[in-house]
């Protein structure tokens, strides 16, 4: 019988599909996930969390250890190995070691898995110092441009807050639904701010029924604040351009008490239909979706209030996205903010003389902040516990 727990050979074959086959870790986690129980299923998402999120860190030492080309399941294993051992709470270090090298058989590579995690264990690692760019990327595990980026735009202290927050698990928060009668007695513990309920533990969302009768939605306080700052009211015309996979739609709706004409535009056909899911899931029964290119996006009857949720470099939400901070390039963020410029003026173009334009992002980007208006507000994780936001508002 082998003597690998179930948590750790799923977490290898999905830390071998995101950095082998470019899969995307949350989704990969997830199929792979399938038919374990809560608690290795549980462990299995801090590890591949873990690993991916270090991987700049695993590689930096693994470098400095190993000798020659390593199989990717020898590497793999020593990335999870070396993951548990450095920094992961609550395990066993000879758990680590042992599972780690059970993982690299039957080749002979665990022999090396085997020598270079004692030794690791023996002697610990002594990382660079975050005092410039450079090692703090290696550090906090972020890649090089990024952390330069953040470091003429936020200073070095905020950065290296920053960096360390991004390694910590997210809070998990709900919104609770409006629209839906709850009895609050029947709701998981926490803290409630406005609709979020900041959740004091782990919560089984997709078996709750409270989530099937869409009394409650996963949402960030960050995302939370977005539909409050357009400030909707019941009656009254509202467009939401680029709104897949729903959230900020369905508490746009919760806020207009479902009265009103709500337009939801979305140019993808597949992530239009899950928009159209949330809306049913949520009772969000005034919303429209329209599959159309918000960049294009015209209209004869113009709105009292337009969302754009445009999107962008995602840079905000490194915690609960794994394998994004080694996706985003210098380039696409360039790329992304001419997007922005251009869905900018269509949401311009759609609005009442006198409306309410609100731009938000879920990124920390200088170079994605379009809209500067005077009413803004920017979240940091580091600092506001929730996802890096930028939002500003505009009234013609
Ligand atoms: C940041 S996400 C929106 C999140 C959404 N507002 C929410 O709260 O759930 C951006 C969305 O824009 C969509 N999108 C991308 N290009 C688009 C375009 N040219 N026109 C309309 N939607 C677009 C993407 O498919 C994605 O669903």
């Amino acid at each position: 019988m082998s003597a690998v727990s179930p948590a750790r050979a799923t977490a290898l074959r999905v830390v071998r599909r995101v950095f082998e086959q470019g899969a995307y870790a949350d989704r990969a986690l997830r199929a792979e996930a399938e038919g374990l129980d809560p608690r290795e299923r549980a462990l299995a998402k801090r590890l591949v969390f873990g690993v991916v999120q270090r991987h700049g860190t695993l590689e930096w030492i693994v470098a400095r250890h190993a000798k020659g080309r390593l199989q990717p399941e020898v590497r793999a294993a020593l990335w999870l190995g070396l993951e548990q051992l450095l920094f992961l709470d609550g395990v066993a270090d000879h758990a680590a070691i042992s599972e780690s090298v059970e993982l690299a058989k039957p080749g002979p590579g665990h022999k090396v898995v085997n020598a270079i995690l004692r030794r690791v264990q023996r002697e610990g690692i002594e990382l660079p110092a975050d005092t410039d760019p450079q090692g703090a990327a290696i550090r906090h595990s972020h890649p090089e441009w990024l952390v330069r980026r953040w470091w003429d735009e936020l200073g070095a202290d905020e950065t290296r807050a920053l960096l360390a927050a991004n390694n910590e698990p997210a809070e998990l928060v709900l919104r609770i639904n409006t629209l839906v009668p709850v009895d609050a007695s029947q709701l998981p513990p926490g803290r409630r701010e406005d609709d979020a309920l900041v959740l004091d533990g782990p919560f089984d969302l997709a078996g709750s029924p409270l989530f099937a009768a869409g009394a409650i939605t996963p949402q960030s306080r960050a995302a939370q604040r977005v539909a409050r700052f357009l400030g909707p009211r019941p009656g009254e015309r509202v467009l939401d351009l680029c709104a897949a996979p729903g959230g900020k739609t369905a508490h746009l709706a919760a806020l207009m008490g479902g009265e009103g004409d709500l337009v939801a535009v979305e140019q993808h056909t597949g992530r239009a239909g899950a928009l159209q899911r949330t809306c049913e899931r949520l009772h969000a029964r005034n919303v429209t979706v329209v599959v159309a290119d918000a960049s294009r996006f015209q209209t004869d009857r113009p709105f009292d209030r337009v969302l754009l949720d445009p999107p962008c470099s995602g840079l905000g939400t490194l915690r609960s996205h794994p394998d994004l901070r080694w996706r985003v390039t210098e380039a696409a963020i360039t790329q992304l903010a001419a997007l922005q410029d251009r869905m900018l003026q269509a949401a311009r173009g759609a609005l009442k003389p006198g409306g309410t334009l609100v731009y938000s992002t879920c990124t920390i980007s200088r170079e994605e902040e379009r809209l500067v208006g005077d009413e803004r507000f920017q979240t940091l994780p580091h600092r506001d516990g929730t996802d890096g936001f930028y939002v500003a508002r505009e009234t013609p």
